[in-house]
């Protein structure tokens, strides 16, 4: 009896890890602030709330193509992770799974994302999710991480789109302001990664990655971060610009972008080695707090200031 018990307990503790390295390959946390930007592009596609299906499917299918793009990712990086102290532990780089398990989960989250948008959602989302699919777990990790230092310039593409397809997801369209949104991510992200590749370039050295600290050295990447952190903030201003936010949003952008340029600055000098993972750190608090600031912008203030949602739209 007490034998049989103790038999369940270890079934449910093993069935736990495995969950839980299932979940580990689907990078929970880039994938959360890639799903919370898809969000933020449903919520300013119209005025109030969105539609709840679209809402709720679009999230569901954006969310299982990132998570699909980031276990293959994990499957075609299997060598360069098992190098990498900072990857060495993932799921299959650490031997907790096996190859065959991780493409058959890929494949059935890429498989059930398709289904669930091209079904319930629309056409247009799911084929600019699979391209954005293709575009992280193939162009990048495959051939660009491995080829240029410019790998995560162009392969930022594929993760500045998902506001984009929420955008779509909403309204079936595309739209001026949605690809606004996208150059906003695509811009940010050389300076989130390169803080951190200039802390862990010992890493991408002995795994081979031609990542910029790596082929350039790290004075020459930290001016790129600074270059990269004022064209930042200066597109961040785009959103006041064009109509599609209000000074409530400038106010937060402008903020934001200060800390962000202090952070860039900073760097060109540092305390210390760790310095440049607080600016890694800062750069998702950055992106994170500046979509809220889009929304809030969007769904408290500007109806209270205009009496009601008007959209100044383009043309
Ligand atoms: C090509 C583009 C990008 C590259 C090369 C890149 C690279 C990285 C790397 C190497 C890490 C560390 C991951 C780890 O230690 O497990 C990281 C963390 C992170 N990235 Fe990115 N990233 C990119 C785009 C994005 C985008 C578009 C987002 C969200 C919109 C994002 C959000 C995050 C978050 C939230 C973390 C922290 C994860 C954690 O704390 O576990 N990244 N990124
Ligand atoms: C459908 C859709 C929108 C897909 C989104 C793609 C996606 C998951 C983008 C995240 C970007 C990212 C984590 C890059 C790091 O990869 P890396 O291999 O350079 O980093 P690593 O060394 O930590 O693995």
């Amino acid at each position: 009896m007490l034998a049989a018990a103790a038999a369940k307990t270890h079934a449910g503790a093993a069935v736990t890890a495995v969950v839980r390295q299932y979940w580990a390959l689907t990078k929970p946390r880039i994938v959360a602030l890639l799903v919370f930007c898809a969000v933020i592009g449903m919520f300013l596609a119209v005025p109030g709330l969105p539609p709840w299906r679209a809402l709720l499917l679009g999230t569901l299918g954006i969310w299982l193509a990132s998570a699909s793009a980031a276990a293959l990712n994990q499957l075609i990086d299997q060598r360069i992770d098992r190098v990498m102290a900072r990857t060495a532990h993932r799921p299959l780089a650490s031997g907790a799974l096996q190859p065959r398990q991780v493409i058959v989960f890929a494949l059935i989250l890429g498989a059930a994302s398709m289904l669930v948008l091209a079904l319930w959602v629309n056409v247009l989302t799911a084929v600019l999710t699979f391209a954005g699919l293709i575009g992280y777990a193939v162009v990048y990790t495959a051939f660009l991480k491995r080829a240029t230092p410019q790998n995560i310039v162009i392969g930022g593409i594929a993760g500045a789109v998902p506001p984009v397809l929420g955008w779509t997801a909403v309204t079936g369209q595309l739209h001026p302001y949605a690809l606004l949104l996208c150059l906003i991510i695509f811009v940010w992200t050389p300076p989130h990664f390169w803080a951190l590749a200039i802390f862990r370039r010992d890493d991408y050295a002995r795994a081979c990655v031609p990542m910029l600290p790596v082929v350039y050295g790290v004075e020459y990447t930290r001016w790129h971060v600074l270059f990269y952190t004022v064209l930042l903030v200066l597109v961040t201003l785009l959103p006041y610009l064009t109509g599609m936010s209000g000074v409530f949003y400038l106010g937060g952008a402008a903020v934001l972008g200060g800390g962000f340029l202090y952070y860039a600055i900073r760097l060109m000098n540092p305390p210390d080695e760790r310095f440049a993972m607080k600016v890694f750190g800062y750069s998702i608090v950055y992106l994170m707090a500046l979509f809220a600031f889009l929304l809030l912008d969007h769904w408290l203030v500007a109806p209270a200031l205009q009496g009601g949602f008007v959209y100044r739209r383009i043309g």
